[in-house]
C-alpha cells in the first residue's frame, strides 16, 4: 500500500497527523443548476432593478419588523394588512417583474408551476374521466392550462425589497454568506413569503384561486438544491411577521417533519443559524418532551434559538414565572418551529391535536408518506386542526400516487366553498435525475471484486481504468446494517497508523445510539472520519459538504434511492462522483438505476456513453411492478443475511497484518529520529 499516496489526500490536522491537510470541498461560484448565459445578462439587470433599497422619493415602504425606534422616528405608514376582502386589497408598493419576464426566467432556469386539483368534486370527475381512456387527453389538455407563472425572486436583496422579509432573516441570510437564490429558492421563496403578491391577480382569477389565505405547496427539486431554506426562510418569517402584526406570545406555529434524527438536528442547527438575535426558537422534539397547549407558557421574550431543548431559558416574574418552571421541569418544547421525525412527535400525540400550528412542512415528503411512516405523518396531519393550516412538502423524488394522496388528504380537509390552492413546483426536467454529479457503474464479477475496487478506490496504487480516481471523504452505502458492520470491520485496519489509523473510517446505522450516532456524524463533518460506511439511514437530506463521492457498495433498491444515496455529493452546484457497484446478482434489477444515470447525462447535457454504456441500457432487462416492490421492501435477497461474504480474511488475520504493518511503521520512526 502506497502510505504517502493516501497521507497526502488526508484530513484533519491532529497530532500525529499534522503534515497532512484536509482537501477543501470545491468553492461552489453558484448554486444554481440550469441557468444560461444570455439569461444571466437579463437577471444581472434585474439584480440592478431590485437589489437596491428603495429611493426616498418612491416613498416609504411598510416595515413590519423595523426596530422600534426606528418606527417610532418615522412618519406613520400603513402597513399593507391583508384585508377580509379581495377587493380592498391594497396595491403593492413595487413594480413586480412583466409577464413575459417571468415567464422567460422561469422557463430558463426550468421551473414549472402547476395548480393540482385538491377539490372533491374536480378530482372525482378526473378519476372518472382517466377512467375512460379516451378522456384523458382531455383531461391532460384542461391540465395543461392550468400552469401558473408565478414571480420568481431574482436576488436575495430582493427579499427585503420586494418580499418584504424581516431585515434580521435576511442580514443572517447575509451572514451565512447566501448571494445567490438556488432555482428552489427563486420559485418558491416570493410564492410561500407572499402568495398573493407573487400570483398576478389576474391570473389567479382566471384560474379560479384566490391565494390570499396561503397556498399548500408541492416541490420537487433535486438533491443538495437549497430546498431547506426554501422552507425555513418563509416559516421563520411567518413567526416574525406574526409577532408583528397579531401577538407577541410564543406559539407552535410550524412543524418540520423529517425521516431521521440526523436530518432532524441538521435543519435544526440551519434553522438556529437564521434565526440568530430574531427571538424565534428552533426546537428538535426529543424523546420525552411535551409541548405546551395554547396559552400554557407565556413568552418571556428572551431569544432562546441557542439553547438545546428550550427547557432551560429563563422565565418571567411573579405566578406565570413559577408555573413556567413547573412545566418546563417536565422539558416542555417552548418552541415557534419544532422539527421532528414521525415517531417521536407522534409518540407525544396519542389523542392530542396541535391548534395553533398553522404551518405543516413534510421534508423528504415522498418516504413520510409511504408505508414505513404513513400512519404516524398522518396522525401529526390530522392534530394540526387549525383551519389555517398549510402543507408544505418537499423532495427530490415523488411518485404520482404520493401527490394524489396529498391532493385527496386537502381535499377531506376542504370546508365549504373556500379551497386554498394547491400548487407544485418541479424544478427540473424529471425528478428521477441528478444531473450535477459523473455517475460510473463498475461491474464486479464477484462480491470480493466489490472489495478490491473499493480498496482500489480508497488507497489507489497504480491508476485502474476500472474504478474513478475518488478523493476523500466519501459515503459508502450497503444495503443492511450486519453488511455494513462487516464492511466496516473489514476495512478497519486499511489506514496506517500515521494517517489516524482505524479512526478514520465508521460505520453508521440505525442500531447505534442516538448519542454515539451524533459523534459520528459531527465527526465526518469535522474531516477526522474519512470514510463512512452506512446504510440507507443517511440517504436522504444529509448534507455533507465535502463529500466528494459516493460508492454504493451495494446497488440501492430503487431509482429514488439511488437518487437520494448520489445525492449526498455533488451539493449546492458543487462536483461529485458516484459510483455503483454491481455483480450479476444485480443485473435483473439494474434497469431504474441506469435509467436515472442516463437521464441525469441528458439533463446535464454531456454526450457519449459516460456512466451507462447503451448496450447495457438496452440490454438490461425490465422488473415486474411486484418484484420492484419486493426489492424495496427486502433488497437483493442473496445479500441478506450474508454479511460475511464482504470479508476475504479473518479477523484474526486483519489484526495479525496490522500489528506487523505498525511495528513495520514504528521501526522505521524510530530508525529517522536516531538518523
Ligand atoms: N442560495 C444558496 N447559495 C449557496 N449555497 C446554498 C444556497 N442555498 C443552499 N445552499 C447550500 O446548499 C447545500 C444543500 O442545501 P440543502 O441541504 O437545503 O439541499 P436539499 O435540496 O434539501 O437537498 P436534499 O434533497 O438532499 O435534502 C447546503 O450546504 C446549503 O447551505
Amino acid at each position: 500500500m502506497d502510505v504517502l499516496k493516501i497521507l497526502s489526500r488526508g484530513a484533519k490536522k491532529s497530532a500525529s497527523s499534522r503534515a497532512f491537510e484536509f482537501k477543501p470541498a470545491p468553492k461552489v461560484q453558484n448554486p444554481q443548476l440550469y441557468h444560461d448565459k444570455g439569461l444571466k445578462r437579463k437577471r444581472d439587470e434585474e439584480e440592478a432593478r431590485f437589489g437596491r433599497a428603495p429611493d426616498e422619493d418612491e416613498g416609504p415602504s411598510p416595515d413590519f419588523f423595523a426596530s422600534r425606534e426606528s418606527k417610532e422616528s418615522r412618519p406613520a405608514v400603513q402597513p399593507t394588512v391583508i384585508t377580509e376582502s379581495p377587493k380592498e386589497k391594497p396595491k403593492p408598493e413595487y413594480s413586480l417583474l412583466d409577464d413575459d419576464e417571468v415567464r422567460q426566467i422561469l422557463r430558463s432556469h426550468r421551473l414549472k408551476f402547476t395548480l393540482l386539483s385538491n377539490h372533491e368534486d374536480q378530482r372525482a370527475k378526473i378519476t372518472k374521466s382517466k377512467k375512460k381512456k379516451k378522456e384523458v387527453s382531455k383531461v391532460k389538455a384542461k391540465d395543461a392550462k392550468k400552469v401558473l407563472f408565478p414571480q420568481p425572486l431574482v436576488s436575495f436583496t430582493q427579499l427585503r425589497t420586494t418580499w418584504k422579509l424581516s431585515p434580521r432573516l435576511e442580514e443572517n441570510l447575509s451572514s451565512q454568506g447566501y448571494r445567490i437564490p438556488t432555482e428552489v429558492q427563486l420559485g418558491s421563496l416570493p410564492l410561500l413569503i407572499r402568495p398573493e403578491e407573487a400570483i398576478p391577480a389576474a391570473a389567479a382569477a382566471e384560474l379560479g384561486v384566490e391565494p390570499r389565505d396561503g397556498i399548500h405547496f408541492l416541490a420537487v427539486a433535486p438533491t443538495g438544491s437549497g430546498k431547506t431554506l426554501a422552507f425555513l426562510i418563509p416559516a421563520i418569517n411567518d413567526v416574525l411577521r406574526r409577532r408583528a402584526e397579531v401577538t407577541k406570545d410564543r406559539v407552535l406555529e410550524t412543524v418540520v417533519v423529517v425521516p431521521t434524527r440526523e436530518l432532524a438536528e441538521q435543519i435544526t442547527n440551519e434553522g438556529r443559524k437564521l434565526t440568530k438575535n430574531t427571538g424565534v426558537k428552533v426546537v428538535m422534539m426529543k424523546r420525552g418532551m411535551e409541548i405546551p397547549a395554547e396559552g400554557q407558557i407565556k413568552d418571556d421574550g428572551n431569544d432562546e434559538s441557542s439553547s438545546e431543548n428550550g427547557a432551560d431559558s429563563d422565565s418571567s416574574s411573579g405566578s406565570d414565572a413559577d408555573q413556567n418552571d413547573e412545566i418546563k421541569q417536565k422539558t416542555l418544547t417552548n418552541a415557534d418551529i419544532l422539527i421532528t421525525t414521525p415517531l417521536l412527535l407522534g409518540n407525544f400525540l396519542k389523542s392530542r391535536t396541535l391548534p395553533t400550528v398553522r404551518s405543516l412542512i413534510l421534508d423528504e415528503g415522498d418516504v413520510l408518506l409511504e408505508e414505513r411512516f404513513l400512519d404516524q405523518t398522518l396522525q401529526i396531519w390530522s392534530a394540526c386542526v387549525n383551519p389555517s393550516l398549510r402543507l408544505r412538502c418537499f423532495s427530490a423524488t415523488m411518485g404520482a400516487h404520493i401527490e394524489e394522496l396529498i391532493s385527496g388528504q386537502l381535499s377531506t380537509r376542504n370546508s365549504g366553498d373556500h379551497i386554498i390552492p394547491l400548487v407544485r413546483l418541479v424544478v427540473g426536467l424529471k425528478d428521477t435525475a441528478v444531473p450535477s454529479i459523473d455517475h460510473k457503474l463498475v461491474y464486479c464479477a464477484t462480491e470480493q471484486g466489490k472489495l478490491f475496487a473499493l480498496r482500489q478506490i480508497l488507497h489507489p496504487q497504480s491508476s485502474s481504468a476500472s474504478v474513478p480516481d475518488m478523493s476523500l471523504p466519501i459515503l459508502v452505502f450497503t444495503q443492511t446494517i450486519e453488511r455494513a458492520t462487516a464492511l466496516h470491520s473489514e476495512l478497519k485496519f486499511d489506514f496506517p497508523a500515521e494517517a489516524g489509523g482505524s479512526s478514520r473510517i465508521a460505520a453508521l446505522h440505525s442500531s447505534l445510539s442516538d448519542s454515539a450516532r451524533s459523534d459520528i456524524v459531527r465527526r465526518f463533518r469535522s474531516g477526522e472520519i474519512w470514510a463512512l460506511v452506512t446504510t440507507d439511514i443517511l440517504m436522504r437530506g444529509l448534507d455533507f459538504r465535502g463529500v466528494s463521492g459516493v460508492i454504493n457498495y451495494d446497488v440501492p433498491t430503487s431509482a429514488a434511492a439511488y437518487v437520494h444515496r448520489v445525492g449526498r455529493t455533488g451539493r449546492a452546484g458543487g462536483q461529485g462522483i458516484a459510483c455503483t457497484f454491481y455483480t450479476n446478482d444485480d443485473v435483473p434489477y439494474l434497469k431504474s438505476i441506469a435509467n436515472v444515470i442516463s437521464q441525469s447525462e441528458k439533463q446535464a447535457g454531456k454526450t457519449g456513453d459516460g456512466g451507462v454504456p447503451k448496450w447495457l441500457l438496452d440490454s438490461l432487462p425490465k422488473i415486474s411492478k411486484e418484484d420492484k416492490k419486493k426489492l424495496k421492501q427486502r433488497g437483493i435477497e442473496s445479500r441478506r443475511g450474508n454479511a460475511n461474504r464482504i470479508t476475504t480474511k479473518s479477523a484474526w488475520e486483519r489484526r495479525k497484518e496490522n500489528n506487523r504493518r505498525e511495528a513495520i511503521a514504528s521501526s522505521k520512526k524510530k530508525k529517522a529520529a536516531r538518523a
